[in-house]
């Protein structure tokens, strides 16, 4: 039966597949498909990891002492049972030969089919046997990551005449897995929480999947294998579609895939607005090897390297100095003399580490992450980690073009703080003989209180770069992950462009350089609106920069400036601003 989910749009396009449901704490799972000659060989393995499981909890029976309570041994015997099910490993192995799931995605896509049988029992201890299908199932992961030899070499659909592409539907997925799942195999995904700008709708755009978050119950409602399309564009998700919407879906997909092509060729074209102004069009990247994707995009250099993502997925353990210096090497490197803003580590909040929070790691509850020791204020918190950060970004200046940007600033006092810090930073250098050369400090504007009190920041720093996603989250007190009040996240709150408009021109008329680099400045938009308020530096996923370009060389700046007051002076700005700025709007198309 074919049905509809709704959420929230994240990142454009239409994707078409299957769906893999994936329970949020599995997402890390590795799935890549095998060979038709490792078939064997995988379901051999899979075996392997349950027998060891087996083995193991029968070692634990056989040890249990005399006094033991009896439930423990019935427990035993039940996971034992589950075991040697044949619809776990059988029916796990049956994946292994239909569609080449490597042995670990095929025992999770089992125990989703599984787990959804158990939800819909009538009789309350069967339904409760979903808990103990979910440890065992965790126990025979467990064997297979640490077994000897890991699995088969990964090989494309292509490779073995697969051809479904496959969509991941998840209750949630961290950034930190996002980050894997830009190796994975999924071609888009579907979440039951999240906002537009949370940051796996983030990270989802800047890989250019098709995404809808804040389903609330795709995770529910979907099941393993369906049909579905994702419309990144409306944000719907439609489930068994019929033969002809499938049809129109396709058209789509191609019709995208060709205007994709036709924006490509701009890449090599200044952006430079039809009366002369020069606009520069900074990358975001998470990754050192995210810069090649900029340059490739035509990005005049990163506006945003979100250092937090390198100290992902470590199991809590820090990068040391030496593996920061050397990815920020690389991606300065890459950048071949244009400039690199490396922002300090901003982890927090829904930019957890792994999925340890940042409380956690230090034993402690916090109430409010959004608003609690995070970004800035935990690497003061934490100055040898500080340091060691100041370091490794001050030494990758010797390879080219560095800038420091920090991120949540709310204190004149953290400034100078800063500004203590790096004199003690660049000393320790100096002593140590590591060359550096200048590099520009900024600060992100992403807390009223920034925005507010700008001239005086302004004093203290070289530059400023606007964060909206934040800005409006702390503006608005709306939770940028969270789909209940995800439509009060509003960009053209006048508040928020009032802000927004204000702090370009103090930054300006002090001389100083200012940017957006929050998901604004990617979006086309809001181009003509930022241009209005006379930016002129725009910093974005590597994939938005050639929709944003177009945009910029249909731009008058100084027409659309013009009409800025009655947009800002407005209640309802966006309607507003439809009409005046598109009626500045220059005439010449490319
Ligand atoms: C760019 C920003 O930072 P973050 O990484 O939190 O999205 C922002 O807040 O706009």
């Amino acid at each position: 039966m074919s049905f509809q989910v709704f959420g929230i749009a994240v990142s454009r396009g239409v994707a078409i597949g299957r769906a893999v449901l994936v329970a949020s704490s599995r997402v890390d799972v590795a799935h890549y498909f095998v060979a038709p000659d490792q078939i064997e060989p995988e379901i051999a393995r899979l075996l392997r990891g349950r027998d060891a499981v087996v083995r193991e909890l029968e070692t634990l029976k056989d040890e249990l002492p005399d006094d033991a309570p009896h439930e423990l041994a019935a427990l035993l015997d039940v996971h034992l049972m589950l075991l040697h099910d044949e619809a776990l490993t059988g029916s796990a192995s049956q994946w292994i030969v239909d569609r080449h799931y490597n042995a670990e995605w095929a025992l999770s896509a089992q125990l989703e089919v599984l787990a959804r049988q158990f939800d819909e029992m009538e009789d309350d201890y069967l339904r409760e046997r979903k808990a103990d299908l979910e440890q065992v199932v965790e126990r025979v992961l467990g064997a297979l990551t640490h077994e000897e030899g890991g699995g088969a070499v990964p090989v494309t659909a292509r490779d073995f005449g697969g051809e479904d592409p496959l969509l991941l539907v998840a209750a949630d997925i961290s950034p930190a897995d996002m980050i894997q799942f830009k190796r994975s195999v999924f071609r888009g995904f579907i979440t039951d929480i999240g906002g537009k700008t949370s940051h796996t709708a983030i990270v989802a755009r800047s890989m250019d999947i098709p995404a809808v978050v804040g389903t609330r119950e795709a995770s529910r409602l979907i099941r393993q294998d369906d049909w579905v399309i994702i419309d990144g564009d409306a944000g719907t998700v439609i489930v068994n579609p019929s033969p002809i919407v499938l049809e129109e879906y396709r058209f789509r997909q191609r019709q995208s895939e060709l205007e994709r092509a036709r924006l490509a060729r701009l890449r090599h074209t200044p952006a430079v607005t039809l009366d002369g102004e020069h606009i520069e069009l900074h990358a975001n990247i998470e990754m050192p090897a995210d810069a090649e994707a900029a340059v490739g995009a035509g990005a005049t250099g990163v506006g945003l390297f979100r250092s937090e993502f390198l100290f992902m997925n470590r199991d809590g353990e820090l990068p040391s100095e030496e593996e920061q210096f050397m990815a920020y090497k690389a991606a300065v490197e890459a950048m071949k003399g244009m400039p690199v803003t490396i922002r300090t580590v901003d982890i927090g909040a829904d930019k957890p580490l792994d999925r340890l929070s940042v409380s956690e790691l230090r034993h402690e509850h916090v109430l409010n992450p959004a608003m609690g020791l995070r970004a800035i204020r935990w690497s003061l918190a934490e100055p040898s980690m500080f340091r060691q950060q100041l370091r490794a970004i001050y030494r990758a200046s010797a390879f080219g073009k560095v800038r420091l940007l920090i991120p949540m600033v709310a204190h004149l006092a953290e400034v100078r703080q800063i500004i203590d810090t790096l004199r003690k930073v660049q000393q320790q250098l100096t002593d140590a003989g590591h060359a550096y050369t200048r590099v520009e400090l900024g600060v992100m504007i992403e807390i009223p209180a920034a925005a507010v009190m700008l001239p005086l920041l302004l004093r203290h720093v070289d530059f400023v770069s606007i964060g909206t996603n934040d800005l409006i989250q702390y503006t608005l007190a709306i939770d940028r992950a969270d789909e209940a009040v995800a439509h009060l996240y509003d960009p053209w709150h006048p508040a928020v462009l009032q802000l927004i408009a204000q702090s370009i021109a103090q930054a300006r008329a002090a001389g100083k350089g200012v940017s957006v680099c929050g998901e604004m400045a990617g979006d086309p938009d809001f181009t003509e609106l930022l241009l209005a308020m006379g930016l002129r530096s725009f910093s974005m996923h590597p994939s938005q920069i050639p929709a944003v370009k177009q945009r910029v060389l249909r731009s008058d700046a100084q027409r659309l400036a013009a009409a800025l007051p009655r947009v800002l002076d407005s209640e309802e700005p966006f309607a507003v601003a439809e009409k005046e700025l598109a009626a500045a709007r220059g005439g010449a198309l490319h």
